[in-house]
């Protein structure tokens, strides 16, 4: 950004809160987030706990830049079409946990959870084919859980599902770029996230050859206009995806969608289905499979409901001030 707002003006505007969610994902029960009251919109600071500062500091830049400066790219649609998201729930789990999202038409299913066996994917992936029927979208996201091997004899065995994609089955841009040659003739595409999001080089995917499309998220990227300019070297289709965030979070990831030259995918940004509460008294949820590209405020009843116990609200506040001094540096 131009300038950045000084700390004690972004502290002074900080709300911490912790949202409880429906079901557990990435380990934990409940997601917390810093809200920021910005002079332009409501914005919201939540990497993940174990992230370092280093990586911490791009969610920090695009919330700073979301809350205190206009995007200079134009919207292109009002509203994004979502897919629902389906973490690893028990078999008799998947129906509820999917009519949380209304009429989705497509799902991404996580698979290759820790825990979990081939078994236990190919059972859970087939309820989803039977609840969704022969015209409903799926795809698949490992998380970068498989190797080079088990991922290529998972897809085999999981493409009689008939997959949109395959979302980062395996950790390494090499073993994407190997598995990508090796199950050529399926034509079941693959889409690099963690190799996007977590690279020192986001493009380095693209130059290898590694996926066929990126899935982006806004803060990790640092915001809206780097993740457009990601997606314009890159070259490859994107999908925008949540960081699994509050419905702050998520109008951001809906304001960068609306803004990518071709989308043609459901996005990630479905996922306030997800929570138990959320922090604004209208959110940002799917209404007949899409979402409303809209500002978003904090409600103050849900700020007061959600806040951050006083330890995990000063540990936020420290992590914020170190990603600042980074920022400033
Ligand atoms: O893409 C979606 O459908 C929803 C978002 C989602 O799946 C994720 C959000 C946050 C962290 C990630 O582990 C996960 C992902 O890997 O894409
Ligand atoms: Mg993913």
């Amino acid at each position: 950004m131009d300038a950045l707002p000084p700390l004690d003006e972004v502290l002074a505007r900080a709300y911490v809160v912790s949202v409880p969610l429906v079901t557990r994902f990435r380990g934990v029960e409940h997601r917390e987030a810093v809200l920021l009251d910005g002079p332009i919109a409501w914005s919201e600071f939540a990497p993940f706990v174990e992230y370092d500062d280093a990586e911490a500091s791009t969610w920090l830049a695009a919330a700073l830049s979301f809350g205190w400066e206009q995007s200079s790219v134009p919207r292109l649609r009002a509203s994004i079409p979502v897919n629902a998201t389906l973490p690893a729930v028990p078999l008799e789990r998947v129906a509820s946990t999917l009519a949380r999202f209304g009429e989705c038409r497509t799902v991404k299913v996580k698979v290759a959870e820790r825990g979990e066996t081939l078994a236990d994917d190919l059972a859970r992936v087939s309820e989803v084919r039977r609840l969704l029927g022969p015209e409903g979208r799926i795809r698949l996201d490992a998380n970068g859980a498989w190797n080079l091997d088990e991922a290529e004899h998972a897809i085999r065995a999981l493409e009689q599902f008939d997959l949109e994609y395959v979302e980062q089955p395996c950790a390494r841009v090499d073993e994407l770029a190997e598995l990508r040659r090796r199950i050529h003739r399926l034509g079941v595409p693959i889409a690099a996230d963690e190799s996007v999001r977590k690279a020192a080089d986001p493009l380095a995917v693209a130059r290898a050859g590694a996926a066929d499309l990126l899935v982006i998220k806004a803060a990790p990227l640092g915001g809206i206009d780097r993740a457009l300019a990601i997606v314009a070297e890159a070259g490859l289709p994107a999908v925008v995806s949540s960081a699994l965030d509050t419905s702050i979070g998520l109008a951001m990831g809906a304001e960068l969608a609306a803004r990518l030259p071709q989308l043609d995918h459901d996005c990630g940004l479905g996922t306030a289905a997800l929570l138990a509460d959320d922090v604004t008294a209208d959110p940002l949820r799917p209404v007949d499979g899409a979402i409303a590209v809209r500002p978003v405020a904090a409600d103050a009843d849900a700020l007061r409901r959600l806040v951050a116990d006083p330890a995990r609200a000063a540990w936020w506040r420290e992590r914020l001030t170190r990603c600042h001094a980074l920022l400033s540096a």
